[in-house]
């Protein structure tokens, strides 16, 4: 059987990673993509927010992320995947992997050479990296995650182009150009990016990557982040190896907000107005699924940073639990006055 093409979809975390697959799976190329969908925090937000038919075959791996914790979860589910075709239960003609916004796709790249099942039946494509025309700077700043996404990458895409100057745009592409001469950069607008460009481009080049990286081929499980570090993707600059297994940099935490009672939308409103303007900075990413006093369609309410928003989401299915759920990802989040805050806002 021929391989498997996979492309590996990495950006910094709100980069636009779904609303990228999202146009992906919606377009009518033809092609059946199977997915496989890779959360930092404890719950899956992402699989409300995809649209899904029946042709994709959508595969969540939570609580962890794909380059360390849940490595191995990724070969489990990757030959699992493959049988399953093989057997004539699933049919899908590529792969696309969105891994977490904090992942190094060093290693998730790596599992495509080093495992022999893996390599026997899949075949990487490229690694697209997404990067944020808004929030990309600091980013790229603040965060050896996101140079390295940047880094390793085959296709460059700089999504919300329309929040940003062209002058701030063009700062941006040149300092990615800077940390990845090879990839080409194109533009993103809520995902409108021509399929062409993403699924079979045959992007990926190992004899590239060895050039970076010349141990990206050492099958090295507990250090796969080490090696990796001087790869490109650093400027230069010296940096600490903060990039643990279990939590990736320590002080990036998510946690959870859940409820069965509904949410007041005024109340709602006034509270997360106050806490983006006070902690705004520091909420890297926060996503949920609300249920609103009154209503019997889901909200789908989402951020990075400053930028917010919310869409009308699906009714309630008849026999699905009305349950409120927000996920929290930032740098030394008050968790507490949080969890407290929106408590408040409950009818
Ligand atoms: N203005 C603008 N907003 C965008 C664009 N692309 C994505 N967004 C918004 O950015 C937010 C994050 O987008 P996602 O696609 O969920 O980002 P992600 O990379 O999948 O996020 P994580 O999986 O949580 O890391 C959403 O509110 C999107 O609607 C764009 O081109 N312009």
């Amino acid at each position: 059987m021929a391989l498997i093409p996979t492309t590996i979809l990495t950006g910094f975390l709100g980069s636009g990673k779904t609303t990228l697959l999202n146009r992906i799976l919606q377009e009518p190329h033809g092609f059946r993509i199977a997915v496989i969908e890779n959360e930092f925090g404890p719950e899956n937000i992402d699989n409300e927010i995809l649209v899904q038919d029946s042709s994709e075959q959508i595969i969540e791996m939570n609580n962890g992320c794909i380059c360390c914790t849940v490595r191995g979860d990724l070969i489990v589910a990757l030959s699992a995947l493959a049988d399953r075709r093989a057997a004539g239960e699933l049919h899908f003609d590529r792969l696309v992997i969105e891994t977490t916004g904090l992942a190094n796709p060093g290693p998730v790249a790596q599992t495509f050479f080093v495992d022999d099942a893996v390599a026997s039946q899949y075949m990487l494509d490229a690694i697209i990296t997404v990067v944020d025309a808004r929030h990309g700077m600091q980013q790229l700043d603040d965060h050896e995650e996101a140079q390295r996404q940047v880094g390793f990458a085959d296709r460059l895409l700089i999504s919300k182009t329309d929040l940003v100057s062209a002058e701030e745009l063009a700062q941006l592409t040149a300092r990615i150009k800077r940390i990845n001469p090879r990839a080409a950069i194109g533009k993103s607008a809520f995902g409108d990016t021509p399929i062409a460009e993403i699924l079979d481009i045959r992007g990926f080049n190992l004899n590239d990557k060895l050039d970076i990286d010349p141990d990206f081929l050492s099958a090295d499980e507990e250090t796969g982040h080490e090696h990796t570090d001087d790869c490109a993707g650093h400027e230069g600059h010296d940096h600490h190896h903060d990039h643990h297994h279990s939590g990736h940099t320590d002080d990036i935490k998510a946690f959870v907000f859940k409820s069965l009672r509904p949410f007041d939308t005024a109340r709602l409103d006034d509270f997360l107005g106050s806490i983006v303007q006070v902690y705004g900075p520091r909420m890297l990413r926060y996503k949920g699924v609300l249920v609103m006093d009154g209503a019997d369609r889901k909200v789908l309410f989402q951020g990075v940073h400053q930028i917010m928003g919310s869409d009308i989401g699906a009714r309630w299915g008849e026999s699905e639990t009305r349950q409120s759920k927000l996920v929290f990802i930032g740098k030394n989040l008050p968790e507490d006055i949080f969890i407290r805050g929106l408590e408040q806002c409950l009818v």
